[in-house]
């Protein structure tokens, strides 16, 4: 084995169906008396439930999360907690809210409990991400992790399932990346061959039956084990394309990691074939991990093509030029001719094979 470093990151999960009602517990437990609860709009009834159940301990709710944090509201938000004397803040919903709770927690070191209702994953880094001018600032801080996760499957059954199956694939990228990272190591490769095994056996199911508590709780699963990757160590081409993709072109998140992924993995193929067969052997498809992660999209109705989400075929040369400058680290060297045609195929939605 070669040699590595792995430093634990530590945060508090519960797991599990019902587990929304520890709620009050875990605030306890985070020394807090006063909780902010964030969310978006579409996600205020959620937000209503989670301060009915800490009753006196809820300080109130803001419920303008935005996708990228724009940095007003960022202000707002924590204007807003000091103004309620707010010890603590509770996200719940997707990688947008938990964001806002980050941007709270990087300006005021306030503990965020964060309650994750899609598999994005942000809710186990300390990454965080705040968007000023139109332009999108990422960066890493111990003091954004949040303290402790609640996992409950139970609040993820109405989220719906073309949403659903994007954002497990989003999940899945950060295993795949994470195995052939540049600082990995075999923690991380353990938690990411169980995260894609965990997603790519729920995402059919839970197409199958959205209701699917099993199912559901698999996912959610997978979408810890795979944002604990992400957290730890470094991602490349995959990441980086998707950063370029969502910040410079407007394009929806989840659905541009779906598209991009069995691309970017093709791509890689040749640098790291010990890598894709794991990844491969993990989804089921053990000959071809690019190839797998294709079918694993189209076979469950989710876009395969940059055309198809937004994405102006005059607009793959600028998007190439823009990846390549200070690009991340990948274990194939990132050469424009290659993006170009990557792009192209996933443009076009071609099916690429590793
Ligand atoms: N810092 C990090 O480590 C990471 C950050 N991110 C960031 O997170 C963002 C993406 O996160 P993602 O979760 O995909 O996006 P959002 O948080 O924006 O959520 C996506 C959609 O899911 C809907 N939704 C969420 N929960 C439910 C539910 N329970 N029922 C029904 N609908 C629901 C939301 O609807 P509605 O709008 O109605 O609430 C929204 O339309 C990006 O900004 C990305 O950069 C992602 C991964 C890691
Ligand atoms: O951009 C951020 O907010 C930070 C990381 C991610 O979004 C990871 C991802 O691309 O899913």
């Amino acid at each position: 084995m070669d040699a590595f470093v792995y430093t634990g990151i530590a945060s508090r999960v519960v797991f599990g169906a019902g587990s929304l009602q520890h709620l009050e517990r875990e605030i306890e437990l985070l020394g807090a008396r006063r909780a902010l609860v964030l969310c978006t709009p579409g996600q205020r009834d959620q937000a209503e439930r989670v301060a009915a159940i800490i009753g006196d301990r809820a300080a109130g709710i803001f419920d303008q999360a935005v996708m990228h944090v724009p940095i007003e509201s960022a202000r707002e938000a924590r204007a807003e907690a000091q103004r309620m004397g707010a010890d603590c803040a509770i996200a719940i919903g997707g990688g947008s809210t938990t964001g806002l709770g980050k941007a709270i927690a990087l300006d005021s070191g306030l503990p965020i409990l964060a309650i994750p209702t899609t598999y994005a994953g942000s809710e186990m880094t300390p990454i965080y991400g705040i968007t000023e001018a139109g332009l999108k600032k990422t960066g890493k801080d111990l003091r954004v992790l949040p303290r402790t996760v609640i996992y409950d499957p139970e609040l993820t059954i109405g989220l719906p399932v073309g949403l659903s199956i994007t954002s497990g694939l989003n999940a899945m990228a950060h295993a795949a990346e994470g195995l052939y990272a540049q600082d990995t190591n075999p923690i991380m490769g353990l938690l990411a061959e169980e995260g894609l095994r965990a997603m790519s056996r729920a995402l059919p199911a839970l197409k199958a039956d959205p209701a699917d508590l099993s199912a559901r709780s698999d996912a959610l699963y997978g979408a810890w084990l795979c944002g604990t990757v992400l957290g730890n160590v470094g991602m490349a081409l995959h990441h980086k394309l998707c950063h370029t993709l969502g910040g410079s072109f407007n394009l929806p998140h989840a659905e541009v990691h779906t598209v991009v992924l069995p691309h970017a993995m093709a791509y890689n193929t040749r640098a790291v074939p010990d890598v894709m067969a794991r990844i491969g052997r993990a989804i089921g498809s053990p000959d071809d991990a690019a190839g797998g992660l294709f079918d694993l999209a189209q076979s469950q109705g989710a876009p395969v093509a940059l055309r198809d989400i937004g994405m102006q075929e005059a607009d793959l040369d600028r998007a190439a030029d823009i990846a390549v400058g200070n690009p991340y680290w990948n274990p194939r060297p990132i050469e424009r001719t290659a993006l170009r045609q990557l792009l192209q195929d996933a443009w076009e939605g071609k099916r690429p094979k590793g």
